[in-house]
C-alpha cells in the first residue's frame, strides 16, 4: 500500500503581531488531529511552527487531495482559529479565505505539500518550512539540489542520479504547467525558474524511473484572494538519499542566504535565513525570512523522529551572513531594489496610496509616456 505524506499549513493568528504561533492553538489543532488518527483517517501526525504559521505534517493511505484528510486540516485550523479568536491573537484566520469546506482545500487560503510514494526499506525526507517569502523561493534550492552537480555530486558519482531530473513548474499567472528535463533542458528551465514569482517549481521526478522526489506548495495567497493578506509562506517536501541527494547535498544548497521576496508587509526582498525551531520567529523588520527543515524517516506510514536540521553550528555562518546582508539591505529603505517591483507591489496597499496622487498629475508631452503602466501586466517582460 503507497504512503501519502501531506504537509498542510495556515495562518490562523499568532502572538504579538505576525510573529509566533501560540502554544493554545497548537494544542487546539493537536486535539483535532489525535481524533483523527484515533479514528484512522490519519496513521501520523507531527504539529509545528514557522513564525506566525501553523504546520500540520500527517501521514496516510489516503492518496492527495483525500476530501478526510483536508477535512481534518480545516477543522484543526479553524479550531486553532477559534482559540485564536478568544486570545485575541492577531489576524486571527487571516489564511482561512472560505467559511466553509468543500471537498478539498485548494484554493482554499491553506497551502499544501502532498506526496504519495511506495516506501522504500528506508524512507528518509526533509520538510522545509518558510516564513515570510513565497513559493518560488525554493526555486534556487531545488536547481541546485537536483540539477547543479557543484551542490549534488550524487549527479556525477552516484549511477542512479546520473541521468538527470524533471521539473515540473507552474505558471501562476497563466494557470499552465511545463515539464524540461536535466541536464539537456537546464538553460531552458533556469529561463523560467529565474522569475520565481511567475514560474515556481511544483514537483521535482527522477527521470530513469519518474520516481517522485520533491513538492512545493505553490498556491500564491495574493493571486487568490486578489489581494494582500499576508505572505504564502511555502512547504517542500523532499525525498532524501540511496539514489537521490543526499541529506548533506539537500541541506548544502542552503548555504546561502539568498534574496527572496517577502518579509515586512510582503514587500521586500530579503536573505533567507536557515534556523532552528526554537529560532522560527519573525522579529526584526518582521523577519528576515525564515527557514526551517525537519528530517523524519517514513516507516508503514509512521513519522520517526523529527531532527531539527538547521540547529547545527555548520549553519552558523549562513547566519552571520544573513545578518551582513540585512544590515546593507535595509539601508535602501523604501527604494528598490529592496523594495519589491511594481508588478509584484500591485498585490500590496501600496497601490491604494498611488491611487490617492492621481488627481495631482499634470499632463505632459507622449514623449514622455511609456507604451504600457508599470502597474499592469499587459505588454510587461514577464
Ligand atoms: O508580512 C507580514 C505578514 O505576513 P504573514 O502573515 O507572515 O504571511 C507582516 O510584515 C505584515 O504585513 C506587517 O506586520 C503589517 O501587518 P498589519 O498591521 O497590516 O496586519
Amino acid at each position: 500500500m503507497k504512503t501519502t505524506l501531506s504537509v498542510i499549513k495556515a495562518d490562523i493568528g499568532s502572538l504579538a503581531g505576525h510573529h509566533v504561533v501560540h502554544p493554545d492553538t497548537i494544542a487546539a489543532a493537536n486535539k483535532i488531529l489525535a481524533e483523527a488518527k484515533r479514528n484512522n483517517i490519519i496513521i501520523d501526525y507531527y504539529i509545528t511552527y514557522v513564525g506566525d504559521d501553523l504546520q500540520l505534517i500527517m501521514t496516510h493511505n489516503r492518496g492527495e487531495l483525500d476530501m478526510k484528510v483536508h477535512e481534518t486540516a480545516w477543522n484543526a485550523f479553524k479550531e486553532a482559529t477559534r482559540i485564536a479568536k478568544e486570545l485575541g491573537l492577531y489576524a486571527a484566520g487571516q489564511d482561512l479565505l472560505s467559511d466553509s469546506f468543500s471537498g478539498n482545500l485548494r484554493g482554499m487560503g491553506p497551502g499544501i505539500a502532498e506526496i504519495e510514494f511506495e516506501e522504500r526499506p528506508s524512507e528518509p525526507v526533509v520538510i522545509f518550512m518558510a516564513d515570510k517569502t513565497e513559493p518560488g523561493a525554493y526555486n534556487l534550492p531545488l536547481y541546485k539540489i537536483f540539477a547543479d552537480p557543484f551542490n549534488t555530486a550524487g549527479l556525477i558519482i552516484d549511477p542512479m542520479m546520473h541521468e538527470g531530473y524533471k521539473f515540473e513548474v507552474l505558471d501562476v499567472y497563466e494557470g499552465e504547467s511545463i515539464t524540461l528535463n536535466t541536464p539537456e533542458e537546464s538553460y531552458d528551465l533556469l529561463a523560467l525558474i529565474g522569475t520565481p514569482s511567475r514560474y515556481i517549481v511544483r514537483r521535482v521526478y527522477r527521470k530513469h524511473d519518474n520516481l517522485q522526489a520533491a513538492v512545493v506548495s505553490v498556491e500564491r495567497l495574493n493571486l487568490i484572494a486578489g489581494k494582500y493578506v499576508g505572505k504564502d509562506d511555502p512547504v517542500m517536501i523532499i525525498r532524501a538519499q540511496h539514489g537521490l541527494p543526499a541529506l548533506g547535498e539537500i541541506l548544502e544548497a542552503f548555504t546561502i542566504p539568498y534574496l527572496v521576496p517577502g518579509w515586512m508587509r510582503g514587500s521586500h526582498y530579503g536573505p533567507l535565513m536557515p534556523v532552528s525551531q526554537k529560532d522560527a520567529r519573525a522579529t526584526r523588520f518582521d523577519g528576515p525570512p525564515r527557514l526551517i527543515g525537519l528530517g523524519f524517516n517514513i516507516k508503514n506510514g509512521k513519522l520517526v523522529g523529527p531532527t531539527d536540521l538547521f540547529d547545527d553550528p555548520a549553519f552558523d555562518e549562513v547566519r552571520r551572513t544573513a545578518q551582513l546582508i540585512t544590515d546593507y539591505i535595509r539601508r535602501h529603505g523604501p527604494f528598490m531594489p529592496h523594495r519589491l517591483e511594481p508588478q509584484e507591489m500591485e498585490y500590496t496597499t501600496l497601490p491604494l496610496v498611488i491611487e490617492k496622487l492621481k488627481g495631482r498629475f499634470k499632463k505632459e508631452s507622449d514623449v514622455y509616456k511609456a507604451k504600457h503602466s508599470i502597474y499592469s501586466h499587459e505588454g510587461s517582460q514577464e
